[in-house]
């Protein structure tokens, strides 16, 4: 694991941005996995004003994202969907079909998930994946407790990530109670792996990342076992 410091979020966006810039543009072939929640939004601006800066060709480039809300519809403002178009896919000319999210709105919550998981192996798997982490040390939504041999899977979401993830809300109710993720095992079969993580109240989770025995109890201890995973974090996270 290569740890990198920077001195502050937007620091660590620049050199997130500029990681996954020149893993495109040195890729003739690159399935992306992407991440949601308030850390890589910087990056997302970073990396698009490269990319149009430098006229890249994103022809090449596939993206499948980590997760999504049960019971959110695409167009629904605070779902997953919505970030990544608003975010990103808006501002950048990867083919439209080649960006993938899973859909909460699915009727059959068990074959979406099948679903899903299949469309990563048919896409030749992951190259780079993108990652934030929980204050409880969840990534993705692979909750505490989650079995490391996990695939792409529904989960019951915690109070903490409820809590956590209420400001993006108009109240506590409306978060979505479930998930569908990425499992660990998806996340683990990623061939590179760039974690980002940003403020003091990462603090915890990163030092127990880096530190605590690897258990199911801790999402995030499974990628001590990863070869290739480099984190960017800021001095907050790492005081
Ligand atoms: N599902 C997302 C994760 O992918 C994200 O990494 C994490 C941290 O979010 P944030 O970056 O907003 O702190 O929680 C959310 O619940």
């Amino acid at each position: 694991m290569e740890l990198r410091g920077v001195e502050d979020y937007d620091a660590m966006s620049v050199l997130a941005a500029q990681t996954v810039y020149d893993k495109i543009v040195n890729s003739e072939r690159l399935v992306l996995g992407l991440a949601t929640g308030s850390t890589p939004e910087a990056m997302y601006d970073h990396l698009a004003e490269m990319l149009n800066e430098n006229e890249v060709d994103l022809s090449h480039v596939y993206t499948v994202n980590l997760d999504e809300y049960v019971g959110l519809a695409d167009d629904h403002p605070q779902s997953y969907h919505q970030y990544m178009d608003t975010l990103f896919f808006s501002k950048v000319n990867i083919p439209k079909d080649h960006t993938f999210l899973p859909d909460g709105s699915a009727q059959d919550l068990e074959a979406e998930v099948e679903r899903y998981e299949q469309l990563i192996a048919s896409l030749g798997g992951v190259d780079l994946q993108v990652l934030g982490i929980g204050r409880n040390g969840h990534i993705g939504f692979n909750e505490p407790g989650t079995p490391f041999d996990s695939r792409t899977h529904v989960v019951d979401l915690t109070e903490t990530t409820v809590n956590d993830n209420a400001r993006f809300f108009d109240t506590v109710d409306e978060v979505p109670k479930q998930a569908i993720t990425m499992g660990l095992e998806t996340i683990m079969n990623a061939r590179s792996i760039l974690l980002l993580v940003s403020g003091d109240e990462k603090e915890e989770a990163l030092e127990c990342m880096i530190d605590c025995e690897v258990s199911e109890e801790l999402p995030a201890t499974i990628l001590q076992l990863h070869r290739d995973v480099t984190v960017i974090a800021d001095d907050e996270a790492l005081e």
